[in-house]
């Protein structure tokens, strides 16, 4: 897995390890609960779930594949998903 090449197309996201890393930061913590809860559509969907830590209206997203150690095309696919609901919510973030 070429996972630079792939984060060239993902830039809000950034390599940490084994998984990708991203920080949403929403208008306000209502905003940031109901982007939390679109995303949690998406991942059951997907059958891939993201970490997610929650302070005040800024979530810190981490994406990895446990089953297999590391990271898979499905991360990157969520990540596109993610970056599209922030996106229609007017996040801002890296
Ligand atoms: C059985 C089920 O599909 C697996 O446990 C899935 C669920 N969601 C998952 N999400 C993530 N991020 N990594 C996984 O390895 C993973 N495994």
């Amino acid at each position: 897995m070429d996972v630079e090449s792939k984060l060239k197309d993902l830039p809000r996201w950034r390599r940490a390890g084994e998984a990708i890393k991203r920080t949403v930061s929403a208008p306000d913590f209502p905003t940031a609960i109901r982007i939390v809860d679109e995303i949690a559509v998406k991942a059951e969907e997907l059958g891939h779930h993201p970490d997610i830590d929650i302070r005040w209206r800024d979530l810190h997203l981490t994406l990895t594949t446990h089953d297999q150690g590391g990271l898979t095309d499905l991360d990157f696919t969520l990540a596109a998903v993610i970056d599209e609901i922030a996106a229609k919510h007017g996040a801002q973030g890296e």
